[in-house]
């Protein structure tokens, strides 16, 4: 293992964009492909982008097993929507037919969450909101005082060391991208809700015919040194999550 060496999950989906952000966050990492890749890492991202995809790349490099054991073995990882899915304890499925046709998609059972893959509907029912800082009252002490202790303007570019060309980011504003994101829909009493988000937690047509009413979704859950979210953090600009997942 390498000392301060972060790896970030390249099999597909977003990893080039959380390479980018701990660059910003002066944290270069490495992309990891195969067994050797990870053995090097400190730490690591699971990225978004389709779980089923990954599950079977990560089958065909050999990387299932040794990353449930690093995972086990303490080693801190940060998953992205898609990378929530595979930490998670138990995914339920959205779409039955999903299930007839594919199976239950398999997950690494490291974290005490169940989530349901797929629960805001198809492509289009994607949506981009903002969480206030503000208002949130997470169950975990370290990152209350986290986010109380931060600027919003530490994050560093090797390029750019004082951040000077960095967009202005406002400290109570955490953007919230959601892609075909999954519902955290049960979890542990070792899991603390890091942030909530007020929605329907459905598809939008689903949410009509039924008269849903809007209730606290979690968002983002962290047990120990993983650390998941149902959004893309790594598409805004702000880099309080992943500076957190670096502190841990
Ligand atoms: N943006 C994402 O990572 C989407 C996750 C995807 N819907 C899946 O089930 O894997």
């Amino acid at each position: 293992m390498r000392e301060h060496c972060i790896g970030v999950l390249a099999m597909q989906g977003a990893y080039a964009k959380h390479r980018e952000i701990l660059a910003r966050c002066g944290a270069p990492s490495i992309e990891v492909r195969t067994p050797q890749d990870l053995e090097q890492c400190e730490r690591l991202v699971l990225p978004g982008g389709e779980s089923t995809t990954m599950y079977r790349l990560l089958m065909a490099a050999g990387l299932w097993q040794p990353l449930a054991e690093r995972i086990r073995a303490g080693m801190p990882v940060f998953g992205t929507c898609a990378g929530m899915i595979l930490l998670s304890q138990r995914v339920v499925e959205q779409d039955q037919r999903a299930v007839q046709n594919y199976g239950v998609q398999p997950c690494l059972a490291v974290i005490d969450l169940e989530v349901k893959r797929n629960a805001y509907g198809y492509q289009m029912d994607s949506f981009s909101t903002e969480l206030d800082l503000r208002t949130q009252t997470p169950e975990n002490a370290a990152f209350a005082a986290f986010v109380r202790a931060d600027d919003g303007y530490d994050a560093k570019d090797a390029n750019d060391p004082d951040g000077s060309s960095l967009p202005v980011i406002l400290p109570t504003i955490l953007p919230m991208i959601a892609i075909r994101a999954p519902l955290a829909v049960a979890w542990g009493s070792g899991v603390d809700v890091l942030l909530r988000h007020r929605d329907k937690g459905g598809d939008k047509r689903r949410n009509k015919r039924e008269g849903r009413a809007e209730t606290e979704q979690a968002v983002c859950l962290q047990q120990g040194k993983i650390l998941v979210c149902s959004f893309h953090p790594e598409l805004s600009d702000n880099t309080l999550l992943h500076r957190y997942f670096l502190s841990l």
